[in-house]
């Protein structure tokens, strides 16, 4: 058991605001964060990796951990059902790991919600735009039309959850979000190690200053 807990970082965002982009970016800048990596009855895109993006499960897989207590959170999520699997974030947590989500607002609520609420940090990524919106979820051409549009119609009520969040961000130009992204990190992680850290420093300036 490490001597502090991890933070819990939540990125939601309407789909294609660029969380999963910016949450790679975040992990290439350090590799000790812990990535969740979500249970979905998705189909996995071209170039998804079982274990990497997701762990692709059937219905009947996913139905199962649930009944069996093994997802933090799960939500039906534009038709489909995503999930947290616990366990992960429980052994990253113990071990002082910081875990970085790639959830929407119903999963968000559900962790801020929990047992593990007091360590959640939770970020709101925004789009400049409704229409750059819809041209970064074409431009990604992952998806058929008709998903896009389905996803498009939704961007509003998934965007009124923004007030929710501790930190709201515009993802208008990449560099500049994840510069805002690792400042965010950096503060909270400097006000979570305040107390131990900074108990045993004054203690070393305590026994100075009577040895003087
Ligand atoms: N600041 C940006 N400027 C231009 N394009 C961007 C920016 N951020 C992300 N993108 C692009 O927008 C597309 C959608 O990004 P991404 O897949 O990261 O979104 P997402 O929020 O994770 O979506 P989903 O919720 O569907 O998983 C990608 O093609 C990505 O390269
Ligand atoms: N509540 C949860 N939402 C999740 C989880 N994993 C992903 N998501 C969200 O689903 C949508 C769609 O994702 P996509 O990969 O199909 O584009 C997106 O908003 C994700 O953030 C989860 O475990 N729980």
């Amino acid at each position: 058991m490490a001597d502090r807990r991890g933070i819990l970082i939540i990125l939601s965002s309407p789909s294609g605001a660029g969380k999963s982009t910016l949450a790679r970016r975040l992990m290439t800048w350090d590799p000790t964060l812990s990535f969740s990596v979500s249970a979905t009855t998705r189909a996995p895109r071209p170039g998804e990796t079982e274990g990497v993006e997701y762990f692709f499960k059937t219905h009947e897989e996913f139905d199962r951990m649930v009944e069996a207590d093994e997802m933090l959170e799960h939500a039906k999520v534009f038709g489909n059902s995503y999930g947290t699997p616990k366990a992960p974030v429980e052994a990253a947590m113990s071990a002082g790991r910081d875990t970085l989500f790639d959830i929407d607002w119903q999963g968000g609520q559900q962790i801020r919600n929990s047992a593990l609420g007091k360590d959640v940090v939770s970020i709101f990524i925004l789009p400049p735009s409704i229409a750059e919106l819809e041209s970064r979820l074409r431009s990604r051409a992952q998806d058929s039309d008709e998903v896009i549009a389905g996803r498009m119609e939704k961007s509003m009520s998934e965007i009124s959850h923004w007030a929710e969040y501790d930190y709201v961000l515009v993802n208008r130009d990449l560099d500049v979000a994840e510069a805002e992204l690792k400042t965010i990190l950096m503060a909270e992680r400097a006000r979570r190690d305040r107390q131990p850290g900074l108990s045993a420093f004054i203690r070393g300036l305590d026994e100075e200053f009577e040895a003087r």
